[in-house]
Formats: structure tokens, C-alpha cells, sequence
């Protein structure tokens, strides 16, 4: 009998408003340093803890994480954090990545060592570090000593090469009438220009 592969699979949520080459780089490397087959980008439905500042509307930054992928094989995207109604947990994110898929799949959350500082406000979360295992990323500002794993989480850290950049940053600069050239994909340039988003 022929042994099944267990399929090893990236889960990369994120609220992509705009998603950006520190994205880019961050799933790229995981998928490498990690063997992964495939990294899906889940844009966040309704990210609760970033309630207190205005989101772009979820099928605009599905667009825009759409282009930012591009036609890169390694890289696919699921709607199920959108299509659900409410807030956006990652213990459901995880739950519909995997019922996406025929058979046995290993889940890695993909995240940044800023969210990962905080993974212990998340909801469920003790479901949630039962359910996949990490792979955290370096982000300048974040040490890996600040991160608590005591709850029995499974991480992997990867040291990529440093990108400074935030959305937050890439939508003051656009406010502040300077270029995302190079920071974003044309694509993704081109379509916050089309639409005027992030003008202030
Ligand atoms: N430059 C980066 N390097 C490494 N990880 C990153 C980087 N930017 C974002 N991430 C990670 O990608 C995931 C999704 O991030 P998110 O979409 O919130 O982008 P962000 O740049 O942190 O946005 P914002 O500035 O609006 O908070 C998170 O796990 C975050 O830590
Ligand atoms: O599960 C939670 O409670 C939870 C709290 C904050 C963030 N997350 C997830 O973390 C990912 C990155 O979120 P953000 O807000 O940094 O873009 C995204 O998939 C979110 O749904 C999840």
C-alpha cells in the first residue's frame, strides 16, 4: 500500500490593508525554511483587535492581496475569514483552511513576532495552539525573548531578511503623497491609486 504524504500547508492571516513586501518576503521564506507546499493568504474578515482604527473594506483588501500574489504558484488565497459572518478568530480560520483540503494536512500559522506577542489575548487560543503549530517571523522593533510560550505552543522562528515596513506605514506615506513604488506590488500601487484609498 502506498503511504500517504501529510501535506504541509501555510496559514497566513492578516488584514492586508495594503498587504506589502514585508508580507511577501514573510511567506516566501517560512514556505521555504519550512517545506511548506502552499501558503494561503486569509484576509481578516473583521480583525477585533484593530477595532479602534478604520479598516479598508474587506473585498478591497481582498483585491489587493489577490494582486499582491500575483500567479505565484506557491501562494493561494481562501475567503472563509470574509465569507464568516462576526469576528475574525484564528481558531476558526485554522478550522476552514483545513476543511478546504481532502485528507490529512500539518497547518503552520505563519505570524509576524509582533502578533505573536501577543497570540495569549487571542480567542481560544489554547484550542488554537493545539490545532497547528507557528512559524514566527522576525520584525524589527520585536525580539523573540518577549514572545511566551509557556502555554504550550509550538513555534518555529525563521530569521528573514528584516523588512521595516507596516501597512500603517504604507498608508501614511500614500496620506502624506509620497511613492509605495517598490514597497507594494505595481499592482497593488496601482489599484490604491485607481481607487484613492488611504488619502487621508
Ligand atoms: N514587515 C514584516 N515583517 C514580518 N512580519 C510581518 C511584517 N508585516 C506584517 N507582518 C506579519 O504579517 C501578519 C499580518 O500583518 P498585518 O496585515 O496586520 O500587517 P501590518 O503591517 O502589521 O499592518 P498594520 O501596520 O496595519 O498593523 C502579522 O502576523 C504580522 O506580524
Ligand atoms: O483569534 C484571535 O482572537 C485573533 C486576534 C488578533 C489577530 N488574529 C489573527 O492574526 C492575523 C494577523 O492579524 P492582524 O490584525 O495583525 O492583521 C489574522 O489572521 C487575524 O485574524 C486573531
Amino acid at each position: 500500500m502506498v503511504e500517504q504524504r501529510v501535506r504541509r500547508i501555510g496559514v497566513f492571516g492578516g488584514t492586508f490593508d495594503p498587504p506589502h513586501l514585508g508580507h511577501l518576503v514573510a511567506a516566501s521564506e517560512a514556505a521555504f525554511e519550512c517545506r511548506l507546499e502552499e501558503v494561503v493568504f486569509v484576509p481578516a474578515g473583521d480583525p477585533w483587535q484593530k477595532a479602534h482604527i478604520k479598516v479598508t473594506d474587506a473585498a478591497a483588501r481582498l483585491e489587493m492581496t489577490r494582486l499582491a500574489i500575483g500567479s505565484d504558484p506557491l501562494f493561494r488565497i481562501s475567503t472563509c475569514d470574509i465569507d464568516r459572518e462576526g469576528a475574525t478568530y484564528a481558531v476558526d480560520t485554522v478550522a476552514d483552511v483545513r476543511g478546504e483540503y481532502e485528507g490529512e494536512v500539518e497547518l503552520f500559522f505563519i505570524i509576524g513576532a509582533d502578533s505573536l506577542e501577543n497570540l495569549h489575548t487571542w480567542h481560544r487560543v489554547g484550542e488554537l495552539v493545539n490545532a497547528v503549530k507557528f512559524i514566527a517571523l522576525n520584525r524589527p522593533g520585536h525580539s523573540r525573548s518577549e514572545v511566551d510560550t509557556s502555554f504550550g505552543i509550538e513555534v518555529e522562528f525563521i530569521d528573514m531578511p528584516a523588512v521595516d515596513l507596516s501597512s500603517t506605514e504604507c498608508r501614511q506615506r500614500v496620506a502624506d503623497g509620497q511613492p509605495l513604488r517598490y514597497l507594494v506590488p505595481d499592482a497593488v500601487a496601482a489599484f490604491i491609486a485607481d481607487r484613492g484609498l488611504y488619502r487621508g
